[in-house]
């Protein structure tokens, strides 16, 4: 790789986009940018109140962090994004096309719901994870983390396998 890409960490609700995320920006002293905080008003409420968001209220907040993508292939960063859809990743990826690495953090359902019930101060309630699995379609063109690790050895794995150590 010539340069340091924008980095989207994709996965369900509690796979650890935000832990590894954050740990991996640090790492590669990167600017983190947690998706969740680019959500508008309406999709958090509708979260919190225990509904699954659709299609037609996640494409708004993708554009979004297209753009954000964009503003920063100069520099490179890591984006925590849920990502779930094909037809989400491609509308991340629009316009750039080789800026871009996705990775995507594999996890059971078991192994998540467990991180998620001890999780606190979240506006996301454990009983949507089902739901974030349903919606889920696995990703074919990134790079894939087993979770059933420390995040010392998830973030060591990405950086080994993008070659960015
Ligand atoms: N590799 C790991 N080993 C042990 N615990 C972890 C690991 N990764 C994350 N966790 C813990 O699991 C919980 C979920 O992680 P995190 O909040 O980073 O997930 P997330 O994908 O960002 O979730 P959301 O999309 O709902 O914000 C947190 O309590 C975190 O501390
Ligand atoms: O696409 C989605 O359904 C959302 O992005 C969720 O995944 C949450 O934002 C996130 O995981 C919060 O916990």
């Amino acid at each position: 790789m010539s340069k340091t890409p924008v980095i989207f960490v994709m996965g369900v609700s509690g796979s650890g986009k935000s832990t590894i995320g954050k740990l991996l920006a640090e790492k590669l002293s990167l600017n983190f940018f947690d998706g969740d905080d680019y959500h508008p008003k309406e999709n958090v409420e509708k979260m919190a109140k225990g509904q699954p968001l659709n299609d037609e209220d996640r494409i708004g907040w993708l554009e979004q962090l297209n753009l954000l993508a964009k503003e920063n292939t100069k520099t490179g960063a890591i984006i925590a994004c849920s990502a779930l859809k094909h037809q989400y990743r491609k509308l991340l990826r629009k316009g750039l096309e080789n800026e871009l690495e996705f990775v995507f953090l594999k996890g059971s359902f078991d192994l998540v719901s467990e991180r998620l019930s001890k999780r606190k101060g979240h506006f996301m309630p454990p009983e949507l994870l089902k739901s974030q699995f349903e919606a889920l379609e696995i990703p074919t063109a990134a790079l894939t983390v087993s979770i059933d690790q420390t995040p010392e050895e998830i973030v060591e794995s990405i950086m080994q396998q993008l070659h960015l150590n």
